[in-house]
Parts: structure tokens; C-alpha cells; sequence
């Protein structure tokens, strides 16, 4: 680390630090604030160090022609000693703050059929498994999806993925899983490659190819599908180097997968290289929380029924808890016990959920939430969809933060307080008017509209 006279400004190790005279790709320059959110290299916050989050007042951001941060601190600062120094673009910021790119940290965006007319039945009173059990739900999803072809599922992919982007999301993480079986899981593991090559928006790739059971197979046969068909097949094809999965997923539920399954289909995942990262105690105690703490994993979404014994488990192992307040909501669902397990010291993160059943592309609405339903404070949240959203899916070296040396993923919005992000319920279309990635500014509203 190269120091500059000022202690707060932090510089990003350079060959020849004392000349500030080179190209950049970006300044944004006199923000209201700057949240950092940490300054530590951090790979993940709990307890107070959520609470009390990074914060510059009057501050500046620099970004490199790599599309790292090169510079955060406060703008008399940076402005000279960076006086000497060529910028392709300079955006001031005056009024307004920078935030790091947000991360969702779990959605499930590849499916064609919506299922806007399910959303009257539950709002009747039918259950999430009593409309999966009568054929709707995933099932519904599954027919659909399996008889779209990639074109078509792309383009819904990238329409969602840019909704996201305009809420703030830069990087998010996307499952397989309206397949269950192989042509499909493969073709939707495919199509969230291709968005990740032809879109900037940060994409970690998720196989949940037991998201249910496929209709006419018992658990057992679906699993033994899982551990024999597919996730060979979808090892050959990472090792030719045709697709890229970051992640093993399974939905372990009471009537889906059991812990015995979900345990063979997460290990043989692990054993090819993906991380742990999957659906546990959301309907009923299934003792997932443990499991997953037992076999490492990187992250358990959902726990709306997870024990105290499960809370202990991964705040020792460092399982990250992906907390999800639109399901709760829609679902009309007990909340997930985000207090406790923030007391006990889990990693805990957001996800939006996206899917046909909770149709939300928005973090900035999940932060909200996380903070109205499952009582997080606006700090607590934040750090939650940022630092430890990347850390679930393991990109805190690179993500949740605005430190020198990690990418240069920010948005800046209309506002002279960054808890406006949270506070407004919806509208942040009018609020946001910079998303930027890698330091290229990939959308700009310039509409917004004053508080
Ligand atoms: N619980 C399982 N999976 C999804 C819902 C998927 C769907 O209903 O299509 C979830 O995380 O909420
Ligand atoms: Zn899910």
C-alpha cells in the first residue's frame, strides 16, 4: 500500500505512486458521501462492524483504465493528487451519494410463463406446497421453461437482468433449475453464461437441477438423475471449458429433497468445484443450517425455520445466512430470525429471491423490507447487500465495498443521505442516477427527479 500525506485517502499499490499524472477511466468527484461501506479488506462484516459502516463526507472516487478502484477519499484530497492526471470521464457528485454496486445474492431469473394468476390463489389462502403439489408452482415454471428455446429465455434473462441493474444490482446470482433434467438444466446453465458474456452486470452462476422433483419420479430416482446424468454431464462440459458454474444448489424441504439426498447431491458438487450455496429451512426445520455448516457451505438461503442449534453451527463454520424478506412477504410466511442470528454472529446477507413467485428485481425494495419485517437496521442492511452478499458468493475479494484494488462497481444516486436508498419505498428509478461498472457508467437516469 502506497500512503499519501492524508490518512484517509486510500491508494491502490501502484508501480510509481508519487506520479498522479496518468490516464484514468474515471473521477467521480465531490459526493455528499461516500460509503466504503468497509476499509479493511474485509471479507465479510457481523455484529457491530455492520452497524458501523465506512462512511466518507465530501469524497471522491477514482477508477483506473482496469476498472479498479484506484482511489477513495475526501475530494480536496484527491484533487490534488490527482491534479496532474487525464480522465476519459468526471462526474460530479455534488448533492448526491456514492454507494458500491449492490449483490443479490440469490435469484432464480432463467424460466418462461409467468404466474401472475397463482399470486390469487395465495392471496386466497392456498400455500406455496399445497399450489406445488396441485401441479402449479415450479412444475408450471418447469413446462414452460423446458419448451422455450435459449433465444427466448435469454432475452427474458437480460430484460430482468437489466431491471436489476437499474435498481442498483452489479452483480447477482443466477440459478438453473426449471429443467430437472438434463437438456434443460444444461440449456438454462447456458444462457446465463451467454448473458454473462454479452451483459456487464456481474453474473455468479448457480446448478439447482434439484430444485424438485421432477413429476413422475420418486426422490430417490431424481437424486440418483442428479448424481449420475447430470452433474457429469455438466462437469464434462466445464472442463471443456463450454460453461462456467460457480455454485451447487438443492431446495431441502419436507416433500422435495431430504437431508440424506441433499447431502449426496451438495458433496458431489463440492467434489467438482462448485460452492455450497442452497435452499434450507424454509417451510419446515430440517436441520439444513447444520448440514450445510457441516459440509462447509458457503451460504444457506431462506432459514425461516432454522434452530438455535442451526444458528451456532454456521456462525462457527462462517456459513453465510441468505436471508430473503419477499418470500416471508408474499408467502405470508414466519420471518426469518434475523436478530438472533445477527447477535450470534452469522454472516448475514440479502437476495432478492427473484423468481415467478416473488417477482422483485429490486434490492433497494429487499433492504427495505429486511429492515421494516425482519427488524435490520439501515446499516445492518446494507452491509448485507453489499460486503456480504459478495462474500456468499464468494467475491468479497472483489465486491461489496469501494476499497482501492477491488473493482469499481458503484451507483450515485439523487440524494444528500445514502439511507434514502432505503427509506423510499419503490420509486428508485427516480433516485438513481448512475449505475457504473468496471468504471464504464452502464446506465444513467437522467430524469430523476428532486426528494
Ligand atoms: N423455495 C424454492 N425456490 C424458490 C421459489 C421458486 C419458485 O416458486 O419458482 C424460492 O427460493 O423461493
Ligand atoms: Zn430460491
Amino acid at each position: 500500500m502506497c500512503e499519501l500525506s492524508s490518512t484517509t485517502v486510500l491508494v491502490l499499490n501502484r508501480i510509481n505512486c508519487n506520479k498522479m499524472s496518468d490516464s484514468l477511466r474515471l473521477l467521480v468527484k465531490n459526493a455528499k458521501q461516500v460509503v466504503m461501506v468497509c476499509k479493511n479488506g474485509e471479507k465479510f462484516l457481523t455484529k457491530d462492524g455492520m452497524q458501523n459502516l465506512a462512511v466518507l463526507e465530501n469524497a471522491s472516487v477514482v477508477i483506473g483504465h482496469n476498472g479498479l478502484i484506484e482511489a477513495v477519499g475526501p475530494a480536496d484530497s484527491i484533487e490534488s493528487h490527482f491534479r496532474e492526471a487525464v480522465f476519459d470521464k468526471v462526474l460530479d457528485a455534488t448533492g448526491m451519494c456514492v454507494l458500491p454496486g449492490l449483490v443479490d445474492a440469490h435469484t432464480h431469473p432463467v424460466w418462461a410463463g409467468d404466474r401472475v394468476h397463482e399470486f390469487a390463489m395465495k392471496l386466497a389462502g392456498a400455500t406455496y406446497m399445497q399450489v406445488h403439489e396441485a401441479g402449479g408452482g415450479i412444475h408450471y415454471t418447469v413446462t414452460h421453461t423446458r419448451a422455450t428455446d435459449p433465444e427466448t429465455l435469454l432475452q427474458g434473462l437480460k430484460g430482468r437482468l437489466e431491471r436489476m441493474l437499474r435498481a442498483g444490482t452489479t452483480l447477482v446470482e443466477c440459478k438453473s433449475g426449471y429443467g430437472l433434467e438434463l437438456n434443460t438444466e444444461l440449456k438454462m446453465l447456458k444462457v446465463i453464461d451467454a448473458a454473462r458474456k454479452s451483459m456487464s452486470i456481474g453474473i455468479s452462476s448457480t446448478y439447482c437441477g434439484a430444485h424438485a422433483v421432477a413429476r413422475g419420479k420418486t426422490m430417490e430416482e431424481a437424486t440418483e438423475d442428479i448424481l449420475s446424468v447430470q452433474l457429469p454431464a455438466i462437469q464434462k462440459q466445464i472442463s471443456a471449458g463450454n460453461l462456467q458454474v460457480d455454485n451447487i444448489d438443492v431446495f431441502c424441504e419436507k416433500g422435495v429433497f431430504d437431508l440424506n439426498s441433499t447431502r449426496r447431491i451438495l458433496q458431489a458438487g463440492k467434489d467438482i468445484g462448485l460452492n455450497i450455496n442452497f435452499h434450507g429451512d424454509e417451510l419446515h426445520p430440517m436441520n439444513s443450517a447444520q448440514l450445510g455448516a457441516e459440509l462447509g457451505a458457503l451460504a444457506i438461503s431462506h432459514l425461516e425455520e432454522v434452530t438455535d442449534e442451526g444458528i451456532a453451527a454456521m456462525a462457527r463454520a462462517k456459513t453465510c445466512a441468505v436471508l430473503l424478506p419477499t418470500t416471508a412477504y408474499i408467502l405470508r410466511l414466519p420471518c426469518p430470525r434475523a436478530r438472533d442470528m445477527l447477535d450470534a454472529g452469522v454472516i448475514v446477507s440479502l437476495g432478492s429471491d427473484f423468481n415467478p413467485n416473488a417477482y422483485c428485481c429490486s434490492m433497494p425494495m429487499v433492504m427495505h423490507l429486511a429492515c421494516v419485517t425482519l427488524k435490520m437496521s439501515m446499516p445492518e442492511a446494507l452491509a448485507a447487500a453489499t460486503i456480504n452478499a459478495a462474500y456468499a458468493l464468494n467475491h468479497s475479494q472483489s465486491h461489496g465495498s469501494l476499497e482501492p484494488g477491488k473493482q469499481g462497481d458503484l451507483l450515485i444516486i439523487n440524494a444528500p443521505r445514502w439511507e434514502h436508498l432505503i427509506y423510499q419505498f419503490g420509486s428508485h428509478q427516480e433516485l438513481v442516477r448512475f449505475v457504473i461498472i468496471k468504471g464504464n457508467i452502464v446506465y444513467e437516469n437522467d430524469k430523476v427527479l428532486d426528494l
